[in-house]
């Protein structure tokens, strides 16, 4: 997990355009998704692309402790044997969860309506994020929480069977809050309902699906409704990932900023409630093509052909924000070279991720040159109209706080800056994207 992993200090700097062809590895959501649902169904779950990330690892391994068989095969498949909804064992030691706040929160949910008790503990930066959020609504299933102070990790849960079928209103735009309540539901008798004021990322609704949960999606009074009937019985499924968009944002917007940049970025997953991060560089300007838009394992897919361009800044509609939620590090970056003013509202979620990603990518655009405004919920930034950014000065290293997004964020500023940026710890990249490097280096040669 990377809180065991030495810092490793690394500087980005301009090294001419990113063209070809690439593909980025899976994405994260859906990985820790298919792990999970295939360790719940009897018999075995192949999945091709899974994001062989940290994150996921540490899913894998909590599913392995209690009970199920996950396993690589030699070419990359995996192969889940699942223990069935209800009969997941008590782990023998605590859950790593490194740091995942997904890993956390869903398998929460999971355990949650399981006869079993089960102490997570968390790196650094997972041991300052808030998990009273679900401890709230898994609470009221029926399970137990001893949690350290300010309701973080480490915790303990005891979870219960039978577990309370609950209708719960999400107080945040949370996809993981929503996962965790869907997932307890998986082994609770009856209806468990859930109110989602503003849409979130899908995943788990349509895996669900996929595994033959009972699940329906509807909408009242203009909220999505999404209700799922326990207890379920999962069928095991062959699933294929899709690229992760939140991966590839950073290669789009590296070939949005550096000149003479055509770069295509194969098999990207779009799903509307990923996919709003392209949606608003179109609309500053970003030459995005979608190429062979297709389906894969029941999520919308296209190769990206992204071309170097001048941006313009906007007003981001905070509506927007769920779909992009994990893109803003690399967004404000773009809006550090475009023409005028980016202004964003709405995030105060931001503040409780890996990092506080808006005081994080505040501090770190500043150090390289970029004029930014910090406000509570959002940034405001005066684009340099496509100037490269000035770099850190010597002796400047750009702070990332355990945060894999702001590490690579940054690295893509530094390939549009003119001296350089040195970042302190490129470690956490490896959580949600190991082979970032090693594509950065592909696209530019
Ligand atoms: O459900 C998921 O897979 C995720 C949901 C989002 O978190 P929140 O639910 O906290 O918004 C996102 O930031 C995270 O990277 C992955
Ligand atoms: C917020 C993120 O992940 P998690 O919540 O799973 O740690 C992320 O990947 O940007």
């Amino acid at each position: 997990m990377s809180h065991s992993n030495p810092p490793s200090p690394r500087r980005f700097a301009a090294t001419g355009p990113l063209s070809g062809r690439i593909a980025v590895p899976g994405d994260k959501s859906i990985s820790h998704r298919a792990i999970m649902l295939g360790a719940l169904a009897v018999g075995e779950t192949r999945v091709t692309g899974l994001l062989e990330g940290e994150d996921v690892l540490a899913t894998a391994a909590a599913m392995r402790a209690m009970g199920a068989s996950v396993e690589r095969g030699a070419d990359g498949t995996w192969s889940i044997h699942g223990v069935g909804v209800g009969s997941l064992l008590q782990p023998g030691a605590a859950l790593d969860m490194g740091n995942s706040g997904t890993s956390t929160r869903l398998l929460m949910g999971l355990i949650a309506s399981h006869p079993i008790r089960a102490v997570f503990t968390g790196d650094a930066s997972l041991s300052r994020r808030p998990m009273g959020r679900v401890m709230a609504p898994l609470s009221r299933m029926g399970a137990a929480f001893e949690a350290s102070p300010g309701d973080t990790l480490p915790l303990m849960l005891r979870g219960i069977s039978p577990a309370v079928p609950i209708s719960y209103r999400l107080p945040v735009a949370s996809a993981q809050v929503k996962s965790a309540v869907l997932l307890a539901g998986l082994n609770t008798a009856g209806l468990t309902r859930v109110i989602e004021p503003v849409p979130t990322r899908d995943h788990s609704e349509r895996m669900l699906r996929g595994f033959g949960a009972a699940i329906a999606v509807g909408e009242e009074d203009g909220a999505r409704v999404i209700e799922l009937t326990g207890e379920a019985d999962l069928t095991p499924q062959t699933i294929a990932v899709p690229g992760d968009p939140s991966s590839a944002a950073f290669f789009a917007v590296a070939a949005l900023l550096v000149p003479g940049s055509d770069l295509t970025i194969e098999n990207v997953g779009l799903n509307p409630t990923r996919a709003a991060l392209y949606d608003v560089l179109r609309e500053m300007g970003a030459r995005i093509e979608e190429h062979d838009p297709r389906e894969v394992g029941g999520e919308p897919v296209a190769d990206l052909r992204v071309r170097h361009s001048q941006l313009t800044g906007v007003a981001v509609d905070p509506a927007l924000a769920p779909a992009m939620i994990d893109e803003f590090p690399v967004l404000f970056v773009a809006a550090a070279l475009a023409a005028g003013t980016t202004t964003t509202t709405g995030l105060e979620e931001l503040r409780v991720k890996e990092s506080d990603r808006l005081a994080a990518m505040a501090a770190a655009l500043t150090l390289a040159g970029a004029r930014v405004e910090e406000r509570a919920d959002g940034l405001v930034i005066e684009g340099s109209g496509g100037d490269p950014l000035r770099g850190t000065p010597a002796g400047g290293q750009v702070a990332t706080h355990l945060d894999h997004r702001i590490a690579m964020a940054m690295a893509v500023a530094g390939l549009a800056s003119r001296d350089g940026i040195e970042i302190d710890d490129t470690a956490p990249v490896a959580t949600s994207f190991p082979a970032f490097e090693t594509l950065l280096g592909e696209a530019q040669a």
